[in-house]
């Protein structure tokens, strides 16, 4: 497997209104292999959700470069760049304010496909097949997105990331509000897109549970530092850093609850 998308000893500090700037990212390196599953752990407020907006190019950091096949991410929108920008999806957390309510479902699976040489049959086709994946019914492409309730937007937004075949997807608690039956339907059509296509995917969760079902390295991150790295198993069954060991003590407990 070869390095898709590396960050390198990225440095973030975002000033917070009426109080001194935080420093959010502090020299924060990973890298993400292709068709490889990198799992974001650690407390919350942690920086987790910066890095994500970091890795996908939305945010410039104070210091530090991120990379997606050799190309600077912050490049990745300047026209030359925006086939490449096509392979690189994010899954935001809240799903109110990642789709644009007046949008259809129609026009914003399309311009998930605006730049991919398919035919008018081959892009009608994905997405029926998307939206099939997504338990979403076909009549929901004439309807905008303010329509649907959290979950169902949740839907949308992952299929308008999933659409378009992509390399890689940033994905940042993408199935915290769905139900359990149907966050265990997308996991699986993640899975299987990753077994069909070698989709890498980053994956942000505070469950530890679909962490384990679905990461095959995790990261633990804390106050804007990697404290841990290795193989999801190792990880589970035998944590070295007090983070992972809290987070999974708690995620018993939760359990046990
Ligand atoms: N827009 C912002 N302006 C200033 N500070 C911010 C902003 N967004 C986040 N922060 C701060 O950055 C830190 C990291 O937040 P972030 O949302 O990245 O953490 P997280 O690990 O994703 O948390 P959670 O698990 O609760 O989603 C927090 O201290 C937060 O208060």
């Amino acid at each position: 497997m070869t390095d898709l998308l590396t960050a390198q000893n990225l440095f973030l500090s975002r000033a917070r209104a009426g109080g001194p700037a935080v420093d959010v990212l502090r020299g924060l390196s990973l890298s993400v292999r292709s068709g490889e599953t990198v799992a974001l752990i650690g407390a919350s407020g942690t920086g987790k959700t910066t890095l994500a907006h970091v890795l996908a190019g939305l945010l410039r950091p104070s210091a530090g470069q991120v990379t997606y096949k050799g190309a600077d991410v912050q490049a990745l929108s300047q026209k030359q760049h925006r086939p490449l920008r096509c392979e690189l999806q994010m899954i935001f957390q809240d799903p109110y304010s990642s789709l644009d309510p007046r949008q259809s479902v129609e026009a914003v699976l399309r311009e998930a496909l605006l730049f991919h040489p398919l035919s008018e049959a081959e892009k009608q086709g994905r997405i029926r097949a998307t939206l099939h994946d997504m338990a979403l019914p076909e009549d929901v492409l004439s309807r905008r997105a303010h329509e649907f309730s959290g979950g169902q937007r949740q839907r949308i937004a992952i299929a308008r990331a999933l659409v378009g075949q992509p390399a890689l997807i940033i994905a940042d608690e993408a199935v915290s509000a769905l139900d359990v039956s149907v966050q265990a339907r997308v996991l699986n059509t993640l899975l299987m897109q990753q077994q069909r296509t070698g989709l890498s995917l980053v994956f942000i969760s505070h469950d530890m549970a679909v962490v384990r079902h679905m990461a095959h390295r995790v990261i633990v991150l804390d106050q804007g530092q990697v404290v841990e790295e290795g193989p999801a198993e190792q990880i589970f069954t035998a944590p070295r850093s007090d983070t992972a060991r809290m987070l999974l003590q708690h995620s018993r407990e939760k359990e046990l609850s």
